[in-house]
């Protein structure tokens, strides 16, 4: 049985990154509605209520909005991009390789939200440190980190774009959130099971894909021992078995002198790092991943795939 899919926001950068990676699917139909209409109420309602997965690729506030759209209807089921739900208890979190438990909790779920691109990677490196007792409790955790300009989707992209705007940004590279108050915090620190909020900083530089997230981490702050063979082999044993995260050999990230932000763009792969010294007092963790890839849509056609495999 072909399953129906609606993309709520199918005209938008995410919205229209998933159609292109469901172009040649035979079992899956596309409702889809015409971009003119994209705002219209009625038409949103009457397709989100006709699929069985709706894909919502919009804003909180409309996402906010399509899920009351839904109210009443319990057999549609919902994968929500946006950060209205990510740490709604009620949502299963949609990282996959988060825990063991995770891909089958994503299954079986009928409200699925979508990790955001940056938590991805902080949560991705921090969760299997947290999980292994290596990350103590009280540690100050830092994220800095990255992001091509299409993380700020079609705004931020004719900024970059277009520079007859008004509003145009002529910066190559630039930094953001800088009251540290970022709506991905929470998250971070949720799913990172961290019991302090991390200190978040983000940038964006003149590339419209990829991304790089740093937790840079002091040894002796870690539990008595640790080093930087055993932080790598906490990440190892953690994504075991696993295909689209994987922990690149110390051997390996030793011969590298650059860390290219665009390696991984239009794949829907991660990739980890750990960087430092062997015996030295830091190492720096390092994701990298296609912010619009494991970052954004490639994540959401894979918890459908899990979704549809229920
Ligand atoms: N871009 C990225 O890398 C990532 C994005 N996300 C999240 O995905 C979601 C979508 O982001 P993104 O694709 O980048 O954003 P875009 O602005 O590129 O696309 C959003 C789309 O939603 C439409 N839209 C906005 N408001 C409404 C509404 N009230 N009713 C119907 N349609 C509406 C927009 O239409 P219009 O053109 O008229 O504005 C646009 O087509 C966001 O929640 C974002 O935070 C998550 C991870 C990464
Ligand atoms: C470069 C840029 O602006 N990035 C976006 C995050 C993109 C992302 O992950 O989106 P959501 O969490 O909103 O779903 C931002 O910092 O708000």
């Amino acid at each position: 049985m072909t399953a129906k899919i609606f993309i709520d926001g199918e005209h938008g950068t995410t919205g229209l990154q998933i159609r292109t990676r469901m172009a040649d699917r035979r079992d899956v139909e596309l409702l889809s509605i015409p971009e003119a209409e994209r705002r219209n109420a009625a038409m949103r309602e009457d397709l989100l209520n006709s699929a069985d997965i709706a894909i919502l690729c919009l804003p909180d506030d409309a996402s906010r909005e399509a899920v009351g759209m839904l109210a009443g209807n319990n057999k549609v089921r919902v994968i929500d991009t946006s950060t209205a739900f990510r740490i709604d208890p009620s949502w299963a979190y949609g990282f996959a390789e988060l825990d063991k438990a995770q891909a089958d909790k994503i299954r079986s779920a009928r409200h699925v939200a979508n990790p955001g691109c940056y938590p991805t990677g902080a949560i991705g490196l921090i969760r299997p440190l947290r999980e292994a007792g290596i990350l103590p409790d009280g540690y100050p955790v830092t994220v800095n980190a990255v992001s091509g300009y299409t993380g700020g989707g079609k705004q931020m992209i004719g900024q970059m774009e277009d520079q007859s705007r008004d509003d145009a940004i002529s910066a190559n590279n630039f930094l953001y959130g800088l009251p540290l108050r970022h709506k991905h915090v929470p998250e971070m620190k949720v799913h990172g099971l961290l019991d302090r909020a991390p200190l978040f900083s983000p940038s964006v530089g003149r590339f419209a894909q990829g991304m790089i997230v740093q937790v840079p981490l002091f040894l002796d702050d870690l539990k008595d021992g640790t080093t930087t063979e055993g932080i790598h082999r906490a990440l190892v044993d953690h994504y075991a078995g696993q295909d689209i995260v994987s922990v690149v050999p110390l051997e390996e990230s030793a011969k590298l002198s650059r860390v290219d932000a665009e390696e991984l763009v239009d794949t829907d792969r991660m990739k980890l790092f750990v960087f430092g010294t062997s015996g030295g007092p830091h190492v720096n963790l390092v994701a990298l991943l296609d912010n619009l890839g494991k970052g954004a849509s490639g994540a959401a056609v894979q918890n459908m795939d899990l979704m549809l495999s229920a």
